[in-house]
């Protein structure tokens, strides 16, 4: 197992041309967030557009727009009821799951909808629906997000065995469509076709809900913004900023909330950027 370090983000972080556009920095889907849980989506978007997501939508409950608007007048909304299809292939990068609740209906028209040169992100809920109803994933390129709950119920492999990497590497070869596997933990390990990584930083002050929803959401700003930069070291950066940031915060807090690491990601970024 490979340790992560900071120059992942040297690698990724890259200064912005002068003749680029929003456009250039891609179009991010956020597809979340029932009545109940509407603050997963909020923070998701958060994430996504303070790492740099040149367009973000938001698909989610009617009732969370204004809560979403009054955090981020930046995004776009949409009801999640209606059909997703036209906005889920207009877009990059697709990220599913924070905060939905049961609405395995929505899971399945995603997968259905999305094509293979597209950037899916699966998490939270949306794991658990996969795992519970046995759903095939789709071709696209796949992320998931799980905890080490989450892990279990879709590998079947237990948090107990999970502390044995050759378990987890086995589990992931039954996926035929390879996904990078982000299982989230104290140190936080990375599964790829290209080996397992291992982050050496992070702590208990990031235990708090919402925490993976705005690592979801730096996941998907990064994968859209250095779209050409290989998946997995996007990933792997997003993974790095999200906890160096939290790391950064513990010197002189006693927790580190989810939206204070959203709030400090464009000054950490310019740091690496090169
Ligand atoms: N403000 C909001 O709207 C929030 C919405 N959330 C959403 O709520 C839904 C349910 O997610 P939950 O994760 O709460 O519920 P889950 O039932 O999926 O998992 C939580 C359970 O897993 C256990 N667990 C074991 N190892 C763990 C690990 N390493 N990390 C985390 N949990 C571990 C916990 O003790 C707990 O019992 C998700 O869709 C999520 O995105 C949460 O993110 C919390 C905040
Ligand atoms: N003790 C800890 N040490 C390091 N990181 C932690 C710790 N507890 C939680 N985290 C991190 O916080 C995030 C929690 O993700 P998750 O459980 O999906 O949160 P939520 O669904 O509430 O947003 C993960 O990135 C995890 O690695
Ligand atoms: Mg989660």
């Amino acid at each position: 197992m490979e340790k992560l370090s900071e120059q992942i983000l040297y690698q990724v972080i890259k200064n912005r041309a002068n003749d680029s556009h929003k456009g250039t920095y891609g179009r991010v889907l956020i597809i979340g967030g029932t009545k109940q849980f509407g603050g997963a989506v909020i923070m998701n978007a958060l994430a996504a557009v303070n790492s740099g997501a040149g367009l973000v939508t938001v698909a989610t409950d009617p009732i969370n727009f204004t809560a979403i608007h009054s955090h981020l007048p930046e995004t776009m909304v949409m009801d999640f009821n209606d059909d997703l299809t036209h906005a889920i292939q207009a877009s990059d990068v697709i990220l599913i799951g924070s905060g939905l609740g049961d609405r395995l209906d929505i899971v399945k028209h995603t997968f259905s909808a999305v094509f293979a040169k597209q950037i899916l992100i699966v998490d939270g809920s949306a794991l658990t629906l996969v795992a519970e109803h046995h759903l095939p994933w789709p071709k696209s390129r796949l992320i998931l997000t799980p905890h080490q709950m989450e892990w279990q119920r879709l590998s079947g492999v237990s948090v107990e065995q999970q502390s044995f990497e050759a378990f987890n590497i086995l589990a992931r070869e039954k996926f035929i469509q390879k996904p990078i596997i982000v299982l989230k933990q104290f140190h936080t390990q990375v599964y790829t076709n290209k080996g397992i990584y291992e982050l050496p930083i992070g702590g208990p002050y990031q235990a708090t809900g919402g925490m993976g929803d705005t690592l979801a959401g730096i996941i998907a700003g990064f994968a859209a913004q250095f779209l050409l930069t290989p998946l997995i070291d996007t990933t792997l950066a997003a993974v790095y900023s999200h906890s160096a940031i939290a790391d950064e915060l513990a010197h002189t807090q006693y927790v580190t909330l989810p939206t204070q690491i959203s709030a400090a990601l464009p000054r950490f970024m310019k740091r690496y950027a090169n």
